[in-house]
């Protein structure tokens, strides 16, 4: 140990530091540097503590070294102990933050001891999952608060704080028995996930039967479902925009259930309306579909002008039977046959599901059209206005995404009522135009029931008004409100109603008549403006035209005027003049553009269609100018043969004409010109018989022959060609000639 091998590391923490300790030994220093070099600093503080206490630190390293291995030996037995314990001994309910239940437990767990009196946590404002198709509750929250705080501003109400365990594992009591809640967040899980979509958080008790578990879990549903009581719960169908993941139904609001009353259509219809679904939903008429294997469904079709109601009556049967109501559009981006089929094979036995306008779905055509071809081509078609229809668009749209499968009419038919359909919904469709849909679809079977919205006549006009300004007992208490949650302002109407009580018990006589007297007084009042607005409303009624508006229209009006019913009826004269004049404005601003959609798609029709017919005729051109070159080729290629040829196609121009001229006179030599003509692609020898052919008919006529009977163009270009014009060309020119038009140089010496 002497010599310390210079170049290796003690060698070199050795050599730093010779002189500082001369006392210490090398034995000393070797382990010293090994520890500088793992915990640097160490052989500063060990000379340091030897200097000044006389304490070798080094005796003590064997003894940490013993510590630090017992230390990781204890905690690989106790992981070790404790796995087998889980595995063996334990039941673990594993949540997972994508479902609904993770909202329900977080939110039972808020309301924990174990929680609250954590003393580290997690403060939240909203406990529900960040799931990105998670509903969230934070605005209905606000909604109560706003309530229950009485404020006149919404900018002052504030968010309630909830504080839940922190990430590790929390002990906690429940039902006697001692169960750990365990919240974990894993960092290797893929980034593109929210926090609260990466942590994991599970419930564990030492029994082997996890019963404690499920009922803390019924325990927390329950309480989280409280919340929705007098509530409709509205689903939607969705899909992550730009993934492949299946479709499901997003829980995207809750509203107050609509009061049936509210909606205002014939009482008849109403009554058969609920009689109907009330009749549908006993059990015992499920049984009686069974036993006859009548598939157990029924279908509603409402079908009017836009705002007429439907949407309203469909919300309000969901609230009266106390049904969650599973809204599709089906001309949405989703709603193709897959995710359709995904959709309605995930719906509760019990619900109302509403396929909202299934006119403008592009299901108007029938079965029998719908075959794949006319789809493609009605799909990208231009509709009057020169836009792409809007099923056509989304189809493309999905086509696109590579997503190419639409809801064809048959395929809804066997998502509706299929052999693999759900049975127990109740089915609602809405459509604007009754007439667009195909037969089929709303067959016996399908639809039961048919009911028709209309716009408003007069007394749907009055019940309109009535309903908007006759008071209700809910606008003067706002306390009273049955849809009370939140445990703060229940607690605080159970102190009011025990102090009310108390106070009425503490009345004396006197003080009874005084409340009696007004009581009376406001009930005299109510009475009152019960009447006025009846009154009222049979004069509003009069100056509202009968089927020209819809209850849409009248109520929007109304609600401009909520808190003065007088005012409402004064300017219903002049809404109606404006409603009317604006309709005209808009019918004509829409024919207008109607037009000009329809003049650009003339245009653009006609542009495609002339432009076939100009390149046609450019083409024309270009082989006319084509033949026109080679006939002055072959010309020239004559020219430049009859000079050197024979006499026989040295006829002078002059001479042609007195031939032409003579033509006439002499039959015979027709005749003979023909035949002639007729051998000019013939042999030389051809030439030779017409040649003297032509000098007996000069014999006998004492004329000489025209020039025309002589097949000159042939005889040169065949017998004196020169060797470089092939003879395709040479027939080419020949042709070609023969095809010019009159005035064109033919090529034969044209006079
Ligand atoms: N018959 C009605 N009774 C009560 N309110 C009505 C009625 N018709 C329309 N309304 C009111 O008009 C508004 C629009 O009604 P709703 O959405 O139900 O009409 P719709 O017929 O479904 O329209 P669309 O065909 O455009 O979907 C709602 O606020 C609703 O309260």
């Amino acid at each position: 140990m002497d010599t310390i091998p210079s170049g290796t590391l003690e060698g070199a923490c050795m050599a730093e530091q010779p002189s500082a300790n001369s006392s210490m030994s090398p034995a000393i220093g070797a382990p010293n540097a090994l520890l500088d070099f793992f915990f640097p600093g160490f052989g500063v503080l060990a000379d340091a503590v030897v200097r000044y206490t006389g304490i070798d630190l080094n005796v003590y390293i064997p003894l940490l070294l013993l510590m630090g291995g017992v230390t990781l030996a204890w905690r690989y037995f106790t992981e070790y102990a404790w796995n087998l314990v889980d595995k063996h001994l334990m039941s673990t309910v594993d949540i997972r933050p994508d479902d609904e239940i993770y909202n329900m437990v977080m939110s039972w767990v808020a309301n924990q001891y174990f929680a609250k009196g954590a003393r580290r946590f997690v403060a939240n404002t909203n406990l529900n999952s960040r799931s990105w198709h998670l509903w969230r509750r934070e605005e209905e929250n606000e909604e109560d608060e706003y309530e229950d705080s009485g404020e006149a501003s919404p900018h002052r109400k504030q968010k309630p704080l909830a504080y839940t365990p922190t990430f590790g594992s929390h002990w906690f009591w429940y039902k006697g028995r001692i169960l750990m809640f365990n919240r974990t967040q894993s960092a290797s899980q893929a980034g593109y996930l929210t926090v609260s979509e990466r942590e994991a958080i599970s419930i564990s008790c030492f029994n082997r039967n996890p019963q404690v578990l499920k009922d803390l879990l019924l325990e927390a549903r329950e309480e989280y479902m409280k919340h929705d009581e007098n509530k409709t719960l509205i689903y939607r169908g969705a899909s992550r925009s730009g993934s492949i993941s299946e479709p499901f139904w997003q829980r995207c609001m809750t509203r107050t259930a609509r009061p049936f009353e509210t909606v205002i259509l014939s009482e008849k219809v109403k009554n058969e309306l609920i009689a109907d679904i009330a009749d549908y939903l006993n059990p015992a008429t499920r049984r009686w579909y069974n036993n006859r294997g009548i598939p157990y469904r029924r279908g509603y079709l409402l079908y009017g002008p836009p705002g007429t109601g439907k949407s309203s009556l469909s919300l309000a049967l969901a609230g009266h039977f106390k049904m969650r109501i599973y809204i599709v559009s089906l001309s949405s981006v989703t709603a193709n046959e897959e995710n359709m089929a995904t959709l309605f094979a995930e719906l509760p036995r019990r619900c109302i599901v509403l396929l909202e306008d299934i006119d403008t779905a592009g299901l108007t055509h029938t079965r029998e059209e719908g075959s794949s071809d006319e789809k493609d081509e009605t799909l990208g078609k231009e509709s009057n206005d020169g836009s792409l229809s809007r099923l056509g668009k989304h189809v493309l749209d999905s086509m696109k995404n590579g997503n190419s499968s639409r809801l064809s009419l048959s395929g809804l038919l066997n998502i509706i009522d299929g052999v693999a359909s759900q049975e127990g919904r109740i089915l609602i469709m809405t459509t604007n135009h009754l007439e667009k849909l195909d037969k089929a679809l709303i067959r016996p079977g399908r639809i039961d029931m048919i009911v028709k919205f209309g716009k408003a006549d007069a007394d749907m006009t009055g019940a309109i008004f009535r309903a908007i300004y006759a008071p209700l007992e809910a606008d003067e208490e706002p306390t009273a409100a049955a849809s009370r949650s939140s445990s703060r302002s229940r607690a605080l109407r159970d102190l009011d109603n025990r102090l009310l009580k108390k106070a009425v018990n503490a009345l004396t006589p006197n003080e009874e008549r005084k409340k009696a007297a007004n009581d009376d007084e406001a009930q005299r009042k109510k009475e009152e403006t019960i009447a006025k607005v009846k009154k009222l409303a049979e004069e509003f009624t009069t100056k509202i035209p009968a089927h020209e508006f819809s209850p849409a229209e009248i109520q929007g009006f109304l609600l401009k005027h909520k808190r003065d019913p007088e005012k409402a009826v004064e300017l219903a004269e002049q809404w109606v003049i404006d409603t009317r004049k604006e309709r005209k404005e808009k019918e004509l601003k829409e024919a207008e553009e109607k037009r000009k959609a329809e003049e650009e798609a003339r245009k653009k029709k006609e542009g495609r269609e002339k432009k076939p017919k100009e390149e046609d005729e450019k083409k024309e051109k270009r082989r006319a100018k084509q033949k026109t070159k080679r006939s002055k080729k072959a010309k020239n290629t004559d020219e430049s043969d009859a000079s050197s040829s024979d006499s026989s196609s040295s006829f002078s121009s002059n001479e042609a004409n007195s031939a032409s001229e003579a033509e006439p006179k002499n039959v015979k030599s027709k005749k003979t010109i023909t035949k002639t003509k007729q051998a000019k692609d013939t042999a030389p020898a051809a030439v030779e018989q017409s040649s003297a052919e032509v000098a007996k008919f000069e014999s006998r006529t004492g004329q000489q022959q025209p020039v025309v009977v002589v097949p000159a163009p042939s005889m040169t270009s065949s017998v004196s060609a020169p060797p470089s014009i092939d003879t395709e060309k040479e027939k080419g020119a020949s042709l070609d000639a023969q095809k010019t038009p009159q005035g064109a140089d033919s090529g034969y010496g044209t006079p």
